[in-house]
């Protein structure tokens, strides 16, 4: 049964008729990118007929780039599935965000931000207190939305309440700016994770807090575009405009994203989970049985599996997409909103699950901006399997000092 909070936020949302943003409300202006954000490659030599796919068309375009490097500017605008101007703007900011929050993190310095101060939980809001590198990370993010001129509300992980950016501006972004900071020291993998809904315009009335809170709560179902990015020995963002998901690899020769991993499908049974299993005595009765038939190569892969888990969501994730198998942290921790929805989108359009054990996460209508999880994705098969266990979900949370 839901809360009276979910069933009014719920109602709100629902009622609210969506108005797509789709034309945008004006063309794109090169001027107002910087050059590192224009396509260098001539298109002219492209064939331009389009057919239907995903949410969004697609031009053979696409199949008929010369050099076989495409930008995510060539992929996501006219010359690809053409998500529309508007988006394609804000990407281009975005990226720009990436490539400076990749340049922090792999900077000599970040041993320094690394350090967390203070350290331990803000008992007030119930989130981890930020280190400097989250907050840093945070405010290149921030920064860049605001000079994209695209986006209306951005709700961040590291912030108590989302931030109202402009009134008129198309879409909503919800980020988890630096994930997996707490092992920035031992130069382990990070990574970005994000979304991006629409501008629920039915709210432009209400006051100013409450349309910023509603926008940010929209339901994963909304999603217009998500992804995340690895900073890794590669740099990579890996995102879906709704239509497949795709990663693309930064390139440091020219700057440029380039798609790499076009239509990315996870394999529908993996032989490896990712799980944090010195918690294994906290865990409930079906997690452990599920975890012991697997490792035993007694489940329905007669295969015995074998673990992986370096602790960083999108660093576990990524190598889940590539390989198959299953993603997870069966305890309340990670967030539905920056984490959990946004992963779970790019997990489903690579032919994945995202499940909190239970349910499919698009399918939770968040009530609180900060609302913590268990969160399993992966393969079809492997979700399927281990939620036939029943008991998956870690309630015992004595939080953890490392
Ligand atoms: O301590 P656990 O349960 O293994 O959690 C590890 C997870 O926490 C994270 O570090 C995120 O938590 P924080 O946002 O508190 O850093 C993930 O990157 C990682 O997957």
């Amino acid at each position: 049964m839901q809360s009276p909070i979910t069933t009014t936020i719920t109602a709100t949302i629902q009622n609210s008729n969506l108005t797509p943003s789709f034309p945008p409300k004006f063309p794109l202006n090169p001027l107002r990118l910087r050059p590192e954000f224009l396509n260098r490659r001539s298109s002219t030599n492209m064939a331009s007929s389009s057919t239907s796919f995903g949410r969004f068309k697609m031009n053979s375009k696409l199949d008929n780039n010369s050099d076989g490097f495409l930008t995510i500017s060539e992929y996501a605008g006219k010359g690809g599935v053409d998500v529309g101007d508007d988006l394609v703007v804000l990407f281009s900011h975005l990226e720009y965000a990436f490539k400076r929050i990749a340049a922090l993190v792999a900077s000599p310095a970040n041993s320094s931000l690394g350090r967390t101060s203070g350290g331990g939980e803000d008992v007030s809001s119930g989130r981890d207190k930020p280190k400097p590198l989250d907050t840093v990370s945070n405010e290149i993010i921030l920064s860049s939305l605001r000079k994209s001129g695209k986006v209306a509300v951005m709700a961040s992980e590291e912030d108590d309440a989302p931030t109202w950016i402009a009134d008129d501006a198309p879409f909503v972004v919800v980020t988890d700016p630096l994930d997996g900071s707490r092992n920035i020291d031992a130069s382990i993998p990070t990574g970005t994770i994000f979304g991006i809904y629409n501008r629920l315009v039915e709210l432009d009335s209400l006051p100013v807090d409450e349309k910023a809170m509603l926008n940010s709560l929209q339901s994963g179902s909304r999603l217009i575009a998500a992804g995340y990015v690895l900073y890794s020995s590669a740099t990579i963002i890996c995102t879906t405009f709704g239509s497949g998901s795709h990663a693309f690899t930064l390139d440091h020769s020219t700057g440029d994203f380039v798609l790499t991993h076009p239509n990315i499908k996870i394999p529908p049974r993996g032989q490896i989970y990712s799980v944090n299993d010195a918690r294994y005595f906290d865990w409930p009765e079906g997690l452990r049985r599920y975890i012991d038939t697997i490792r035993q190569g007694k489940g329905k892969f007669p295969k015995k599996y074998s673990a992986r888990y370096i602790c960083s969501l999108v660093a576990d994730l990524h190598r889940t997409l590539m390989y198959g198998g299953v993603a997870m942290n069966p305890r309340d921790h990670l967030r539905l909103v920056y984490e959990a929805n946004p992963l779970s989108f790019v997990v489903e359009q690579a032919g994945g699950k995202g499940s909190d054990g239970k349910n499919r996460i698009l399918s939770i209508q968040p009530v609180k901006l900060h609302q913590r999880l268990p969160l399993f994705l992966g393969s079809p098969d492997d979700i399927e399997e281990l939620e036939s266990y029943g008991d998956v979900q870690q309630t015992v949370n004595p939080g953890y000092d490392v």
